[in-house]
Parts: structure tokens; C-alpha cells; sequence
């Protein structure tokens, strides 16, 4: 049987609508109804950021001086998996999917990373986002390692009963090779607390209830409070610490998002709360702007009615491809990897980057902007709230003991000031910008335990 990462039907045509008719997919929806089972978009050209971390990191590698041997290890995957998904469709039909788990280092403590969904997730990606990973928590200087897994898919176009059995034939072919000390997945994109409860469940038939195996769970299973909008936030505090340093707040800003999901919906209602004014967003439905800023509350209440922002009445519509280059202060990509790249570098006209999704720039236009003075604050910093509250999560299913969400908000702030002050640290002993501020931060903690365990000869 053929493996077809389009999930496209092997044996006799699909239905048109393979919506399982006995399931209420409302029951499932995220908290803001913003996946299943939504029409799901053609991507943004996403150049694969398989050479941009290794770039990265040898010149983080280089600026510490790091041994070649231990170069060398530090970049070698842990383990990576691949396994074959087939599954029934609602039709009768089989469906086959190719899944991954890329386990990437866990000199630092148990490999931890998000499980992504995607029809463009591909094993060279993955094994570039679970190295981001490592670094990562090292950066929020937490006590993991990195893994990122994903299947390639489209969510959209798979009912939610398909979508549960995939992530249960997922995590049965894994299931010996995650676990609660060893490797800990999360949402990404295209994923959510649903899919989390589908691994916690099927995982707990081979190895008993184990909460703590997968974090961004629904509260009900033990998830965190202040986990679904952990990544935003962390977007928000990370944003506050930089803008501090130019003497400027959110209130004077003026911002650009991309992307509506998790990450960026979360981020524009907070920085919205926070004063700042959200002038464009866009998501895989169409790109809106308004000069006096967006009514997020509206927007956010359209997009879960129309599955989407196209349509909102709160703002123009203007072309999603321009939506980078618009006029603004701070822009932040919140979807895909590659969209600041050598094409539209040149004409982006933001003066801070906030890198909420991860990989959002590559090598090429990171040169170009920063000899336009553009400062980029980088994803393994700045979007580093949501494995933060993982842990957070994690720690709280081990002690049996659930936090409040003022104390899991308040402990957030305390870890992104922190890594804030790290990353500027180093930036300033290397005489670097932020993005290697933060990968020698982060590859400096890592390469250090490696040595501390004797791992490097
Ligand atoms: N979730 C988390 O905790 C973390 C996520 N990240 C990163 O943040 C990014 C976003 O993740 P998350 O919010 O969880 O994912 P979601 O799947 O929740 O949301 C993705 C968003 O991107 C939009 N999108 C997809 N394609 C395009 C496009 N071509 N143009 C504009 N928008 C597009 C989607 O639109 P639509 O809804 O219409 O499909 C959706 O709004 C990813 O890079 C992820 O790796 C990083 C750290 C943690
Ligand atoms: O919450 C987590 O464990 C992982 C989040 C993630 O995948 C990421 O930060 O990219």
C-alpha cells in the first residue's frame, strides 16, 4: 500500500464530504473552535529550515570555541523515527499517512517538542524544528532536551473521528519510545488539546494513566491553566523586554500579525489588551487591516462564526502576499517557517521582528534586514512561553498538585525576563545579535551537560 502524505484515499474514490455523520465535532473543537474541521489552506512557500538551524548553530558553535568532536554530536539526532499511519476513512476507504518523531537531545533532561500536522511536514523539517527545540529549553533554561514529530497531513480535510484515529495508529506505533522521563509531545500547528487527549488516552492503555506524558492537554486531563495562551504571552513579555530596551512600550506600537491560530490570536488579544494596536492580521482565509487598529474581541468572534477572518467588517481586506510590507512597528509572523526570506526582505518596512511562529526568517533575509537596522527578536527566545508552561504543566501532573493561573502567569514572566537577560548576557560577550545571543545561550547549556555527563569523546 501506498504511503500518501495528502492522506488522499488508497482503494475506491472518497466521498465528498467525510464528515463522520455520528460524531459532533463542535463537542471537539478547540477552546476557540479554530481546527477541526476547517477547510484547510494551500501554505505560504515555505523554504525548509533544514540548513538554517545547522547554520545557526556552527556559528553559535564558533563563537564558543566548541570542540569539533562535540560539534559534531550535539548536531546528530538522538533518534528518529518514521512509521506508517494507515487508517480507515469514514468512507470504508484506507488512508495512508507517513508520521515522524525526531528525538533530538536529552543531555538536559527528557526530549520535549511539539507534534505538528501539516501536509508539508517532512523528515528533513522535523529533524531541523526538534534541534531548535534543544536549544530552546535551553535557552527558558528548563530541564529538557528537543523532539518535534509530525504528520504529514491535512487536517482540514480529514473529519475528527478520521483525525482520532490517526493520532491513535500514531501514538500505538510510538508509544515505546515516548514517555513521561524519556520524551514529552505538545500541540503545534495543525495540533491541539484534543489530539494531546487522544495520545494520553491511547498511550494509557500500553503504560497505564500517565498524564504527564504529553503536556497542552484539556485542563479536565490535567492540563495547565494559562496553557492555551501561554505561547502568546510569552510572545507579549518577550516583546515588553525588548521594546524596554529602545525605551518604547506596546502602547506606542503599532502591529503586523500572521496568523490566527493559537499563537497568533492569543498574541493579538494580549498585546491588544495591553494597549498595542493590532493594525493587520491575516490567517490562511484572507489578511484584514486597519489603520486605527482591529476589534480583536470582534475578530476573534468572527473568525470562530466563519471559520476564518475573511469577510470581518471590523477592517479592509487587503492582499495576504503584502500583509509583511505593510507600514508598522512590529511585525510578527505567527504561522509558517521561510515567509521572511531574500523575495520581500527588502521591502519589509516593520523595525522589530517578533518570531512567535518558529523558523519564520531565513539566513538570507536575516542579513538583509539586519543591515537595515530591523531587530529580530528570535523564535527559540521568543516563542519559548509555550514549552515553558509545558514544563509547567509536566511538573504539576508529577507533584499531583494543579497551580492557579495567576502563579502559572506569574512564574512565565519570571522565566521570559530571565531568558531576556541570559540572551542579552551573551550578546554582549560575543559582541552578537539577539538570534546568537540566543543560540549561544542555549548551545552553551547543552554542550556543557553533554561534558558534564561524558558524553562528548
Ligand atoms: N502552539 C504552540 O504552543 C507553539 C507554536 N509555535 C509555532 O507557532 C506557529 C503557529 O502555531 P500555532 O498557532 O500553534 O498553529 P495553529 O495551527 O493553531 O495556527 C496556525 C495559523 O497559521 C495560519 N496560516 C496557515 N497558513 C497560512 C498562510 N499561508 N498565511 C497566513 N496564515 C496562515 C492558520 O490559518 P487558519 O487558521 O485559517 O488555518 C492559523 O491561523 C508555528 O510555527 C508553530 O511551530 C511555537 C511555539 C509554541
Ligand atoms: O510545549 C511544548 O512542549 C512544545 C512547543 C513547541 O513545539 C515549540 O515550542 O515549538
Amino acid at each position: 500500500m501506498e504511503a500518501d502524505s495528502t492522506g488522499s484515499a488508497v482503494g475506491p474514490p472518497a466521498a465528498e464530504d467525510s464528515s463522520s455523520p455520528d460524531v459532533d465535532e463542535d463537542a471537539f473543537a478547540f477552546p476557540r473552535g479554530l481546527l477541526y474541521p476547517f477547510p484547510f489552506p494551500e501554505a505560504l512557500s515555505s523554504p525548509s529550515c533544514e540548513t538554517l538551524v545547522p547554520r545557526n548553530f556552527k556559528q553559535a558553535a564558533k563563537l564558543l570555541g566548541l570542540d569539533s568532536k562535540l560539534e559534531k554530536s550535539l548536531l546528530i539526532p538522538f533518534r528518529e523515527i518514521k512509521v506508517e499511519c494507515t487508517i480507515p476513512k469514514d468512507d470504508g476507504t484506507l488512508a495512508s499517512f507517513v508520521g515522524f518523531r525526531v528525538q533530538h537531545d536529552n543531555a538536559r533532561g527528557p526530549m520535549k517538542g511539539g507534534i505538528r500536522y501539516h501536509h508539508e511536514v517532512d523528515p528533513d523539517e522535523v529533524n531541523a524544528l526538534a534541534q531548535l527545540m534543544t536549544w530552546k529549553t535551553a535557552v527558558a533554561n528548563i530541564p529538557y532536551g528537543g523532539a518535534k514529530g509530525g504528520i504529514g497531513c491535512s487536517p482540514g480535510k480529514l473529519s475528527c473521528s478520521e483525525l482520532e484515529r490517526l493520532t491513535r495508529v500514531f501514538t500505538q506505533k510510538i508509544h515505546d519510545l515516548i514517555g513521561i522521563h524519556t520524551d514529552v509531545p505538545a500541540p503545534d500547528m495543525g495540533t491541539n488539546s484534543q489530539t494531546m487527549a487522544w495520545i494520553l488516552d491511547e498511550y494509557s492503555k500500553f503504560h497505564g494513566h500517565s498524564p504527564a506524558v504529553v503536556t497542552g492537554k484539556p485542563i479536565d486531563l490535567g492540563g495547565s491553566l494559562g496553557r492555551e495562551a501561554a505561547t502568546g504571552r510569552g510572545v507579549l513579555f518577550a516583546t515588553e523586554a525588548l521594546l524596554a530596551e529602545y525605551g518604547k512600550s506596546i502602547k506606542d506600537q503599532r502591529f503586523i500579525i500572521q496568523g490566527f491560530g493559537n499563537v497568533g490570536s492569543w498574541a493579538a488579544q494580549l498585546i491588544s489588551e495591553a494597549g498595542g494596536k493590532v493594525i493587520a492580521i491575516s490567517d490562511v482565509t484572507g489578511a484584514i487591516k486597519n489603520t486605527n487598529g482591529l476589534d480583536i474581541e470582534k475578530l476573534l468572534k468572527h473568525s470562530a462564526e466563519n471559520r476564518g477572518i475573511k469577510g470581518f467588517s471590523g477592517g479592509e481586506s487587503i492582499d495576504a502576499s503584502s500583509l509583511l510590507t505593510e507600514d508598522c512597528d512590529v511585525l510578527i509572523p505567527a504561522a509558517l517557517g521561510g515567509v521572511i526570506n531574500r523575495e520581500n526582505a527588502n521591502d519589509l518596512r516593520a523595525k522589530f521582528i517578533i518570531e512567535a511562529a518558529n523558523h519564520p526568517t531565513d539566513p538570507e533575509a536575516d542579513e538583509i534586514l539586519s543591515k537595515k537596522g530591523v531587530v529580530i527578536l528570535p523564535d527559540i527566545y521568543a516563542n519559548s512561553g509555550g514549552v515553558t508552561v509545558s514544563y509547567f504543566e509536566w511538573v504539576q501532573n508529577i507533584q499531583g498538585f494543579m497551580w492557579d493561573e495567576e502563579k502559572v502567569n506569574a512564574e512565565l514572566k519570571t522565566y521570559m525576563t530571565r531568558g531576556f537577560k541570559d540572551m542579552k548576557e551573551m550578546c554582549k560577550m560575543h559582541n552578537c545579535d539577539l538570534r546568537m545571543g540566543a543560540f549561544t545561550l542555549g548551545v552553551n547549556r547543552v554542550a556543557r551537560a553533554t561534558v558534564l555527563r561524558g558524553w562528548e569523546a
